[in-house]
């Protein structure tokens, strides 16, 4: 047997007989991985996309009335099972799955085909096959290809995805915003950012006569990517951040946003992303799931949805583990539900704190995991409080997003319609709640529901526990001099999530008193502002307890996970003893 010293500085060992199954990098290689020989490139500084207000007779309105209607006229929209150019006949013959549109169930807003097994096989084979080159590939040209698509997202395709936002996941002209355009284009180039960051992130101490390098690797399978439905933007952040350190994935969105999410997909490719490099799946959950987690190569799951199915994954995962299916351990990222709340403090500004709770927990009809649905508010103020959240809902319009003047929309399909308002109907025969606001529904054509106040007698209300993912909000009052012991209860309660909170008051002792007790409540904390909306490279955005793994969507820390750094070291001196001079 044969020591070979390979330009890395770690050695190998080669028998005749026994080949290594592991390319060693070369100089090209080397010069290939990110430092351009150029020059030690750097990325544009990210910044937030500036945002279109929609004002009535504004340009942005016209163009995204236009994008609406040619939209409507294109209804249903058809999606392949796999995105891209491999679209197999197989996936063409299949019998299409349809997606009725949510403020207006009658019509069917998309048709996609249903992977089968081997589509999932071959689509995972594919990205294996794309990931030497892409990995390869220098950073600098990775980052090029979301560049690009951030320009695409926030100019040539703003209105066709803010439209399919819109008609497809019942967002209104703001929120469909917010999210299809300026979150996406956000996450693009704010994940080049962090992606440059980790690449700068080098030792920095050499004794004498050595260097020291960390090699940022990728993954050395594929990431599975599964997105929920609510926010386009999300599935674009699932994608980019594992690509842009030099991953593959596969990609399975929910059945909900399969149209915006094969408009993103087509985008990245539209901007130059190699096909093979981000897989784009179609299908029942279950079989797209059962086959990832069948391969060998699977290197982690990046899953943003509700707590129940992330757990159900992690334990499928750790059946995996525990037989010893998988190479790597795989990595768990996970951001899931939430019990967010508002805590109003006797010094606050009471029309501010209701307004914002108005926003918090009725905007996109409360489908924001961030949504806040327990309020706590004290006794002194509850009458001012409630009086201006019943005059600001009294003038709030619900109804399809294409009327500008609605502010709430529908709720997403038939299963969470029908959940929420089981839990209005028992609300408001419940003796433990008084409705303040809304308890009423209309599923006549589209799935509206009123937003929804209750004030419980019982802070111990199982309301306070459960995401119900709807405008739906629970307020306990609490006397003033018990401040202390709300904290308590707000930490105990919210059914183990710890997603986003806020503290709405002028006294800085209480602010710090609950940023400090609620300490672990929330990933998330507010002051004097509402749990939801947070912006790209502002607020990096995740929770921990049953709410995920806290990797932070928006951070570099996200990105992290999707990379196992080696460690080089290369010493210029030769070894001239092998005794220690303790030893002479
Ligand atoms: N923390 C966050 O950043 C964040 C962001 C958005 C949404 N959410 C949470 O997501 C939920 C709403 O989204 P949703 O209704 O799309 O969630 P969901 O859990 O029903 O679905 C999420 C994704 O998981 C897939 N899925 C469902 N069952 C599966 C199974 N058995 N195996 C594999 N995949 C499966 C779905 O098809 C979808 O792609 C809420 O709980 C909300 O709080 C969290
Ligand atoms: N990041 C968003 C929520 C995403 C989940 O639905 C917010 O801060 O409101």
């Amino acid at each position: 047997m044969k020591q070979l010293t390979t330009m890395w500085g770690s050695a190998i060992s080669r028998s005749p007989l026994v080949q290594p199954t592991a390319r060693v990098p070369t100089l090209v290689d080397r010069a290939r991985r990110g430092i351009a020989t150029g020059g030690h490139y750097v990325v544009p500084k990210p910044f937030n996309e500036p945002n279109f207000h929609y004002f009535k007779g504004s340009p942005e309105r016209q163009k995204l009335i236009t994008a609406l209607k040619d939209l409507r006229s294109q209804l249903p929209v058809q999606v392949p099972a796999r995105g891209g150019p491999t679209s197999s006949q197989a996936q063409k013959n299949a019998q299409p799955v349809s997606m009725p549109m949510p403020s207006e169930h009658g019509t069917v807003f998309a048709q996609y085909a249903d992977a089968s097994g081997s589509d999932v096989s071959d689509a995972i084979e594919s990205a294996l096959t794309a990931k030497l080159a892409w990995q390869d590939m220098p950073f600098t040209d990775r980052a090029a290809i979301f560049l690009r698509a951030a320009e695409l997202v926030s100019g040539k395709y703003r209105y066709e995805l803010m439209a399919a936002t819109m008609l497809g996941q019942g967002k209104n002209a703001w929120q469909a915003e917010i999210d299809a355009a300026a979150e996406l284009a956000d996450f693009f180039r704010f994940n080049v950012g962090f992606a440059q960051e980790i690449y700068d992130k080098q030792p920095t101490i050499n004794s004498h006569g050595h260097h020291g390098r960390t090699d940022w690797r990728p993954l050395e399978g594929f990431v599975y990517a599964i997105s929920p439905f609510n926010f386009t933007a999300i599935g674009g952040n699932l994608i980019s951040a594992p690509a842009l350190m030099g991953n593959v994935v596969v990609w399975k969105p929910s059945p909900m946003s399969v149209y915006p999410s094969y408009l993103v997909h087509k985008i990245l490719l539209e901007a130059g992303l190699p096909p093979g490099v981000i897989q784009l799946i179609n299908g029942d959950p279950e079989v797209v799931t059962q086959k990832v987690f069948e391969h060998r190569e699977f290197s982690a799951l990046s899953f943003i949805g509700s707590s129940s199915v992330f757990r159900s994954l992690y334990s499928k995962a750790a059946e995996g583990v525990v037989s010893n299916r998988y190479r790597d351990l795989p990595r768990m990222v996970g951001e899931t539900s939430g019990k967010n709340f508002h805590l109003v403090h006797p010094s606050a500004d009471i029309e501010n704190a209701a307004k914002h709770t108005i926003r918090a927990s009725f905007e996109y009809s409360g489908q924001k995991c961030s949504a806040c649905s327990r309020i706590y508010i004290p006794q002194s103020q509850a009458s001012a409080f409630l009086d201006v959240m019943k005059r600001e809902l009294n003038a709030v319009k619900v109804g399809p997003p294409e009327d500008f003047e609605n502010f709430l929309g529908p709720v997403i399909n038939q299963a969470a319609f029908d959940k929420i308002t089981k839990a209005i109907d028992s609300a408001n025969k419940d003796d433990q709640l008084v409705r303040v606001t809304g308890g009423t529904y209309d599923g006549s054509k589209g799935l509206f529901i009123d937003p929804t106040l209750y004030v419980s007698k019982t802070p111990d209300h199982p309301l306070f526990e459960q995401e119900l993912f709807g405008p739906v909000l629970v307020a306990h009052i609490y006397p003033d001099a018990e401040f202390d012991d709300v904290l308590g209860v707000i930490d105990r309660q919210g059914g183990n999530f710890a997603l986003t909170g806020a503290i709405f008051s002028n006294d800085q002792a209480a602010v710090r008193k609950a940023e400090n007790r609620l300490r672990y409540a929330a990933g998330n904390f507010y002051v004097n502002c509402k749990t939801t909306g947070a912006v790209i490279g502002q607020q990096s955005f995740g929770g921990s307890r049953s709410s995920g793994t806290c990797d932070k969507a928006g951070s570099v820390n996200l990105l992290m996970r999707f990379t196992a750094p080696r460690t080089l070291k290369e010493e210029y001196n030769k070894l001239e003893n092998v005794m220690y001079p303790s030893n002479l």
